[in-house]
């Protein structure tokens, strides 16, 4: 369970006071996330997500994720609303954090997602390319090929804990990528983290997408390749060539890949790779004492790098 703040009875209350969302019937903890504290809000407005932003959230990007959240619903892309209090503002503070309150999102995120899930994910995420090319703000990639040796560094000594050779492994790919990471790709607003549990499902269509807190300016095919990795593989971490063919024809029937975006593409797909291997296993040998949590396990995209690794081509 994500919830990293608990909030008092009191300090809710008050909080929600500032709101006009009605009188609060219930407040839950909600069983699912990694990064943010969530709880589920009914109350006899309806129902809501309550999010106090943690430790990886800078509260100076908050204004582009909820302005991206707004632009995003204007042109037709299903996701969360931030809700204004009573003063108009979206952003007040809670427990310490910085908090919103955003729309419930009817739907279900599929844990196992089939053939028609990935391709409707590729048609969804192109959409939101599209719909993203004209946001008015900026954010640059904070977790882009030069983050990635400083994440790791102070942490490397452990890495064998977690798998044995996992050091020398991460180390020869960081030398790799940061010779090669493609630059110049056509760029854009891009989700960065739409893992089958940020996509909502109504039967085999896209309901809505939740989770913009790693949005960020980067190459449109660099989000293509973490969908990749996220969303086919089995469950024994092999890849799926009929879940990636489905993903990556819809994806590109509305947002056409161009030779470069092509040729880039394997070593897109390593460094997406990379890029969750190590917050994953930052995350794991650093649990915050008393956090309700069940942190994810870095050793499946140590599997999926190593598959990039040797697979080579495969568009
Ligand atoms: N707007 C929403 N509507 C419905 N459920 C939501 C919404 N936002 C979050 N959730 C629920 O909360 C969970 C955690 O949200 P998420 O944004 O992924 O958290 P984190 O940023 O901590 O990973 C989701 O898996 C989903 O079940
Ligand atoms: N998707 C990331 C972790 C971020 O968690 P989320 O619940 O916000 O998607 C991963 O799987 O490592």
């Amino acid at each position: 369970m994500a919830v990293y703040t608990q909030v008092d009875d009191a300090e809710l209350l008050a909080f929600l006071a500032t709101y006009d969302i009605g009188d609060l019937l219930s407040c839950k903890g909600i069983a699912e996330g990694v990064e943010n504290s969530n709880y589920y809000l009914h109350t006899s407005a309806g129902s809501f997500i309550l999010t106090l932003y943690e430790r990886r959230v800078a509260e100076a990007d908050l204004p582009f994720f909820l302005g991206l959240m707004e632009h995003l619903a204007r042109r037709g892309v299903t996701c969360p609303l931030p809700v204004p209090n009573r003063a108009g503002k979206p952003l007040g503070r809670l427990a310490g954090r910085p908090a919103v309150i955003v729309t419930f999102l009817d739907g279900y995120s599929v844990h196992h997602p089939e053939v028609a899930h990935c391709a409707a994910l590729g048609v969804a995420l192109a959409q939101l390319h599209l719909a993203s090319a004209d946001f008015p703000l900026r954010r640059p990639n904070a977790l882009s090929v030069e983050a990635w040796r400083p994440l790791f560094a102070p942490a490397a000594a452990r890495a064998d804990e977690v798998e044995p050779g996992l050091r020398e492994t991460v180390e020869a790919e960081l030398d790799y990528l940061e010779q090669n990471w493609p630059r110049d790709l056509p760029s854009g607003v891009i989700h960065a983290d739409l893992f089958p549990d940020n996509a909502f499902f109504l039967g085999d269509k896209i309901s809505g997408v939740i989770d913009f807190y790693f949005a960020c300016n980067d190459a449109y095919a660099y989000d293509l390749a973490i969908c990749l990795n996220a969303w086919c593989f089995d469950e024994a971490h092999r890849f799926d060539m009929e879940k990636g063919a489905a993903l990556l024809s819809a994806y590109r029937r509305v947002r056409p890949l161009d030779g470069a975006e092509l040729d880039a593409f394997p070593t897109l797909a390593r460094g997406a790779a990379m890029r969750f291997l190590l917050t994953r296993y930052v995350d794991w040998l650093d649990v915050p004492k008393g956090a309700l949590v069940r942190p994810k396990d870095p050793r499946e995209y140590l599997a999926k790098l190593r598959f990039h690794q040797t697979a080579g081509a495969f568009l």
